[in-house]
């Protein structure tokens, strides 16, 4: 039998208690955008000013199709990254843990179509992402298969990250529920659902084995908003108390996944250990914003125009960093549609506007030879320039509207109590001008009797003139 071929490089094995911050691509990109993706990521992480201290703070992760593991796994230890001082340069681990979006239970054997454990730890990945309940629901994935596959990636030296959650909002007594501090019905309800699907897994798993669990409500996965923070804090907290996850000696750290976005990190108040990010981290300048949310620092602005050699992604100029990632109906059009097509789609209804991409793009077909090679990375930084008009567009468009809602919410949301002060002062001036009335009455009544008075005594005064004048 032949010798088993030396195992590359391992992308950075997930330990220690760092938080969790990472991205699973599933099955959106194409695989040129899929390196894309890492190239430019690896560019920000290493370039950004503090990416180093940051990364060192940060267990970040990046889970890729199948196809595109062995791409992304080469982007990110070719060339290798190194640190260099006035007298050495040394080569580092890449900052950024590569894992699988599932595999078999089986390390080999006649499984056609599956995913070997085994070989994605011998291409170098670090973890393997299971159970995720697109999986569940698609593929009819149980609990025992979860359990099973689990006990594979253990066995292969690599880390389980399985995902859990409710499959309905509210489980009865509504999200949160309760006082708004998770304590709720649908606090109970969902994390007693969680509860079963963990211990399911955990129970037949090597106590000392380290685990994430990444808590991700179905109802949350690809709807515009994450579940509230109380709601998540509070299946979070009940989860890390039962007795299956709180009996393990292995490092067990929750995350939490569904339509996390940019600012989500502070709102969960280090209740969790991190996040798993979908839609909202598929631009690489959103995976570094978020990945520095999590030491509560923000990456200073950063202006590159890479060459196109490295990374095609000219868009930095006209940065998302301040663009809200939450595009409601767009988005959420958008992600059914590149399901459906592949890649991004070709229009997206909002609802009221339509937003059409440039048709027919750049023919970014695979050429060879030089001329080839340039023509190809043209062409394809063109499609890149193209994919990024179209997302910035519909992000500006999509930021102008929050921002009108927000405005009209705060404009109805002021009519009422604004209402109540006019009203108030309108009735204040009519009562005091009451007040002025009656007063200004009392005074004419006063003067008029005074006036008639005086009249009176006039009268008698004459009268009395007249009857002491004596005749002549
Ligand atoms: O399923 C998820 C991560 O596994 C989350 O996906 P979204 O963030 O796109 O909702």
């Amino acid at each position: 039998m032949a010798a088993p071929a030396t195992p590359p490089t391992p992308t950075r094995p997930l330990s220690g208690h760092r938080p969790l911050l990472g991205v699973s691509t599933k099955m959106y990109f194409t695989h040129a955008r899929t390196t894309a993706f890492t190239r430019a990521l690896l560019t920000h992480l290493t370039s950004t000013p503090r990416a180093t201290e940051v990364l060192s703070s940060i267990d970040a992760f990046l889970i890729p199709d199948f196809i595109s593991l062995p791409a992304v796994l080469a982007a990110i230890t070719t060339p290798p990254l190194t640190t260099t001082t006035p007298t050495a340069t040394t080569p580092v681990r890449p900052p950024i843990t590569i894992g699988a979006q599932d595999c078999a239970a089986a390390d080999f054997g006649p499984l056609t179509g599956e995913v070997s454990p085994a070989v994605l730890r011998e291409v170098g990945c670090g973890m393997v992402e299971l159970g995720h309940a697109e999986r569940r629901a698609l593929f009819g994935e149980a609990d025992g298969d979860v359990a099973a596959k689990a006990r594979a990636v253990v066995r292969n030296g690599m880390v389980p990250l399985v995902c859990v959650g409710e499959k309905e909002k509210g489980g009865g007594g509504g999200e949160g529920g309760g006082k708004g501090e998770g304590d709720g019905d649908g606090v109970r309800a969902a994390a007693e659902e969680v509860g079963r699907q963990v211990a399911a897994v955990l129970e037949g798993l090597d106590p000392e084995a380290e685990v994430v669990l990444a808590y991700e409500p179905v109802w949350a996965i690809g709807a515009p908003e994450p579940a509230s923070a109380a709601h998540v804090k509070g299946v979070v907290r009940r989860l890390r108390e039962s007795e299956v996850v709180k009996g393990r000696k292995g490092l067990t750290r929750i995350v939490y996944g569904g339509a996390a976005g940019p600012g989500l990190w502070g709102q969960l108040g280090g209740e969790v250990d991190g996040l798993f990010l979908g839609r909202f981290a598929h631009q690489p300048e959103q995976f570094v914003k978020m990945l520095y949310e999590v030491p509560n620092d923000k990456p200073p602005p950063k202006r590159t125009f890479l060459p196109i050699a490295g990374f095609r992604q000219p868009i930095s100029g006209l940065s998302m960093e301040d663009t809200p990632v939450r595009m409601p109906e767009a988005i959420k059009v958008a992600k059914l549609q590149m399901a459906e097509d592949g890649g991004l789609p070709s229009s997206v209804h909002t609802g009221k506007t339509r937003f059409f991409q440039p048709v027919n793009g750049f023919g970014s077909t695979h050429r060879t030879g030089v001329w080839g090679g340039f023509v190809s990375s043209v062409s394809a930084y063109l499609n890149e320039l193209r994919h990024a008009l179209f997302i910035q567009a519909l992000s500006i468009y999509s930021f102008v509207r929050i921002q009108l809602r927000k405005l009209a919410g705060a404009v109805t949301k002021l009519a009422g109590p604004a209402g109540f002060a006019i009203a108030c002062v309108a009735l204040w001036s009519a009562l005091s001008s009451m007040h002025d009335t009656r007063q200004a009455l009392a005074l004419a009544q006063w003067t008029a009797r005074k006036d008639f008075l005086q009249y009176c005594h006039s009268v008698r005064e004459t009268n009395r003139s007249r009857s002491t004048v004596r005749p002549i």
